[in-house]
């Protein structure tokens, strides 16, 4: 083994007093992270009150190549004994295991834990906020739900003493990237998609992006926090945007609307609906306006009425920069002592299935175009009580003689009356193909 290669990490050989850091993982999030306390050590220190050291960064390959050029000699295979040599330990390898194993390791010896790790926490995150609670000491995770923006702790402090009914948001940048570069350039998916890899914004496996995974695990740790709930990914009802075509998007453009993978987690009387799934918007929402990477987190409560929380939702830089954040303030209190804070998920309300949500579709048809054809289309709508919205004819794209599209919008209905009409309006004679269905928000 050589020097520039070590295999476990250096025997500390720091001042007492000095809060030790042990980084996992030197990615995109994790080299920034390193990068940032070695540059800027000084003024972090100050803000901590004492003084910090990197003493180590758990990797899988040392000799790997990275973003960011690192001391070989922090460079180390064995986390397990970094971990053990630290005072608090930032975990950014993502995946399940072996990062929850070592995070409870961590946290069962009385260390404070900082995340980016959404997939860990929106699985497993009651078990581990139990362990921290159980140690008395922090476990923090602003990076984990839109990157850059502080929401985790707003939601869990500011917004504390208020009643959340509604929580909606952009909180995938990778997809947001790809729906904008479809929608503004004209991109193909797959070239944006690459796109978004080379610029570090996507997941390992970007399946957990484009398929609406990482959007969804963020949904439901937030509306663990929002509902003081318990909420798993599992709990999320998740559409990605992979069927999301070129010429849905051209569709929605051509109608003022701009697709977006809206996450929406709402409050109903007998429990909170959460839901993932390609959303067209008016082009004048707020929302519509979110370009880029950029994510955007609406918050409707009871007496605050309705916030907005915007910025880079990925990206190392970013991200890094809410590592750190939690990092002064989980040292911080190392520094100065005192009990961390248990957030008790006191409300415990049941995730709703979709049936009885209530929603809004737009429903593109290919018809013939023949006589009464809209008032029997229109009569499909009224035998399921479903309104219609608005209703745009257009000629059919192809040119095909005797066909016309209709885009039809419709109000808010439940959800299983909108699927029913779906599936009535694909029998009737008059169609010749339902061309496309997506949920729409827009404030009838
Ligand atoms: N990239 C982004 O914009 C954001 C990422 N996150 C989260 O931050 C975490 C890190 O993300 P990235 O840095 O983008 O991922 P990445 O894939 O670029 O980096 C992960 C690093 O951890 C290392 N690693 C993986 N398993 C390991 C193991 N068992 N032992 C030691 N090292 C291991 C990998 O070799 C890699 O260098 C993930 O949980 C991700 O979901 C959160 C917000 C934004
Ligand atoms: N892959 C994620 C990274 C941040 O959470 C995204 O694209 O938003
Ligand atoms: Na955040």
């Amino acid at each position: 083994m050589s020097d520039s290669t070590p295999e476990t990490p250096r025997p500390s050989e720091t001042a007492p007093g000095t809060v030790k850091v042990a980084l996992l993982g030197a990615g995109n999030v994790g080299a920034e992270v390193a990068r940032i306390l070695i540059d800027h050590g000084g003024e972090l220190a100050a803000r901590v009150g004492a003084p910090i050291e990197l003493i180590g960064i758990a990797v899988r390959d040392v000799a790997a190549r990275r973003t960011v050029e690192l001391p070989a000699g922090l460079l180390t295979t064995d986390a397990d004994a970094l971990i053990d040599a630290a005072d608090v330990v930032i975990e950014l390898t993502g995946g399940i295991e072996p990062a929850r194993s070592r995070i409870l390791r961590a946290l069962h010896a009385g260390k404070p834990v900082i995340s980016g790790n959404k997939a860990l926490i929106a699985r497993h995150g009651r078990q581990l906020q139990d362990a921290a609670d159980a140690a008395g000491v922090p476990l923090s995770y602003e990076a984990a739900v839109a990157g850059a923006i502080p929401i985790v702790r707003p939601m869990r402090d500011s917004l504390a003493g208020d009643r959340v009914d509604r929580v909606l948001g952009i909180m995938n940048g990778t997809t947001n990237y790809i729906l904008d570069q479809m929608d503004t350039t004209g991109a193909q998916f797959e070239d944006a998609l690459a796109e978004a890899q080379r610029l570090g914004y996507a997941e390992a496996d970007p399946t957990a992006d484009v398929e609406g995974h990482d959007a969804a695990a963020k949904a439901a740790i937030l509306a663990s926090l929002a509902f003081h709930s318990t909420f798993t990914i599992d709990d999320v009802y998740c559409r990605g945007i992979t069927g999301v075509t070129a010429a849905d998007v051209a569709a929605a453009r051509d109608s003022g609307y701009v697709i977006k993978l809206l996450a929406v987690c709402e409050r109903y009387a007998d429990g909170v609906n959460l839901r993932v799934t390609p959303t067209m918007i008016p082009r004048e929402h707020p929302l519509a306006g979110v370009h880029g990477a950029y994510n955007a987190v609406f918050v409707e409560a009871e007496n605050a009425g309705s916030l907005m929380f915007y910025g880079a939702g990925a990206g190392g830089a970013a991200t890094a920069s809410a590592v750190l954040g939690d990092f002064v303030s989980a040292a911080r209190r190392l520094v100065l002592g005192g009990p961390a804070q248990v957030a008790e998920p006191h409300a415990q309300l049941p995730a709703l299935p979709m049936d009885e949500v209530r929603t809004s579709f737009s429903i593109t048809l290919v018809v013939h175009d023949r006589l009464g054809v809209l008032a029997r289309i229109a009569q499909v709508f009224a035998d399921h009580g479903v309104s219609i919205y608005t209703m745009q004819q257009k000629d059919h794209p192809r040119g095909a003689p005797r066909l016309a599209e209709l885009r039809l919008v419709t109000h808010r209905g439940a959800n299983k009356d909108l699927m029913a009409t779906v599936e009535a309006l694909a029998e009737l004679a008059d169609v010749e193909e339902v061309a496309g269905v997506i949920r729409v928000e827009h404030a009838d």
